[in-house]
């Protein structure tokens, strides 16, 4: 077998979306939903596999901006439409394709490398960490109530086409993301992608629906959610699916919850994809019968170690050598200094005895914050060589705001 990577050329669309369509194993419906991927995908930044005339394996990137610990944006190489096709399965060609992004990364200057998997388990090997989780739960309307925090009073709900009111939440979310690492500055056309809503892919639900919470005109909030009624003989247990959810304060928050908890006819609310530090536990009168869960949302890979330590601002003031393994891009291993604080950081190569020992992946686990390094360390991924540096060095890492990811590319 001869197979080639190449970037990808204008002629080889068509092949390409059938071959990702293939691989993933559905379809992009409408002409909109086509012509929006069209736009955002890169040509210059995707490679295919051709064995021959064929097409038997891709890897894109997006150029994000995504905001960092300290409220700093950075741009990062969003890696999506990974696969290989089941012929040339477990040959190495995924190896090969994570070889050339992220040398490309590298050359571009892109400290950081971020992805969403379809598997959790592929990436680790290729020094991506876990760096945000996301909270999922389901709850039982009929069993919780929601607090009302002060403010929810003077708080107007309306419900709206998604579409209609697209803009408006969109400026909501842009004023939302310096506030939390691992949000993405988003364009118009992912926006539009969200709200796009085939009937192909509601599996039974309805169409998508946005409430809004107003205060004084102004908006503070909005819920998207789709409703799948359903019944148990005669009972009415029909599920609130909840796609997004973005609030400026917390009463916005709980009238929206409130809201969602109080749709007649439905049993459960649905929420997938929520930060683990998420109002939801705190507001609710029985979080047990929420079935709170974690699942792995956002991961991080550190392309440029002193670049990208120094892109973020620290939770106290830091000053720790870290001994940096990275089999896959060796240019990273060795010893950096790291000196920062709440107002920023300078990390650069140093000779001086290590503190700590990290692998590459950790860091990129730590990176904004959510999983501290101390835990890190109780899973043998970080290792204290100096007594008494670990554990600044982990309250330094650490984040007030937990990191997430609201929106997949
Ligand atoms: C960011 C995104 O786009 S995520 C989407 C990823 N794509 C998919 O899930 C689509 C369906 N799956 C596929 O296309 C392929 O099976 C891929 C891309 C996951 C793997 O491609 P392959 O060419 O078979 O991988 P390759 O042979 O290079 O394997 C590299 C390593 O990854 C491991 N690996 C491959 N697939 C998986 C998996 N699904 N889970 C865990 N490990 C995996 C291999 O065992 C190998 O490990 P090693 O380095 O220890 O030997």
């Amino acid at each position: 077998m001869t197979i080639e990577l190449r970037e990808l050329g204008e002629s080889d669309l068509q092949a390409w979306y059938r071959a990702v369509e293939w691989a993933f194993g559905g379809v992009l419906e409408s002409e909109e939903e086509r012509a929006l991927w069209r736009e955002l995908i890169q040509p210059e930044r995707s490679i295919a596999v051709w064995d021959a005339d064929r097409i038997v394996g891709s890897a894109s990137a997006f150029p994000l901006r995504i905001n960092l610990p300290g409220g700093r944006p950075a741009p990062a190489a969003g890696v999506t439409m990974v696969h290989v096709a089941a012929t040339h399965r477990r040959r190495g060609i995924l190896r090969q394709l994570m070889r050339r992004e992220l040398d490309d990364c590298r050359e571009r200057g892109e400290p950081l490398a971020v992805l969403t998997a379809s598997e959790a388990g592929i990436y680790g090997r290729f020094g991506y960490g876990t760096a945000a989780h996301a909270l999922q739960a389901d709850i039982e309307t009929v069993h919780v109530t929601v607090a009302e925090p002060p403010g929810t009073d003077g708080l107007r709900l309306r419900v709206e086409e998604p579409a209609a009111v697209l803009d408006r939440c969109e400026e909501l979310y842009a004023r939302l993301v310096p506030g939390r690492p691992g949000m993405v500055h988003r364009d118009t056309r992912w926006a539009r992608l969200m709200v796009l809503d085939p009937p192909g892919e509601r599996e039974g639900a309805s169409a998508l629906r946005c409430v809004l919470a107003e205060r004084d005109g102004e908006l503070a909030g909005y819920a998207r959610f789709a409703l799948k009624p359903s019944w148990e003989e005669t009972v009415p247990k029909g599920r609130v699916l909840v796609r997004h959810l973005d609030a400026a304060d917390p009463a916005a928050y709980a009238a929206l919850l409130r809201y969602l908890c109080g749709i007649d006819l439905m049993a459960t609310v649905s929420l997938r994809n929520r930060p683990v530090d998420d109002p939801l536990l705190s507001l609710v009168s029985d979080p047990r019968r929420c079935r709170p869960r974690l699942v792995d949302r956002l991961h991080l890979r550190l392309v440029d170690v002193g670049a990208a330590l120094a892109a973020r601002a620290y939770a106290a003031e830091v000053d720790v050598v870290l001994e940096v393994a990275d089999e896959f891009c060796p240019w990273n291993a060795g010893r950096w200094r790291l000196c920062g604080g709440p107002k920023g950081a300078v990390c650069e190569r140093t000779g001086d005895a290590p503190d700590l020992r990290v692998s590459v992946r950790a860091l990129g686990a730590a990176h904004l914050g959510g999983t501290s390094l101390a835990a890190l360390a109780a899973a043998g991924q970080v290792s204290e060589v100096r007594k008494g540096t670990l554990a600044p060095a982990a309250t330094a890492f650490g984040s007030p705001v937990a990191p997430w990811l609201p929106f997949g590319f």
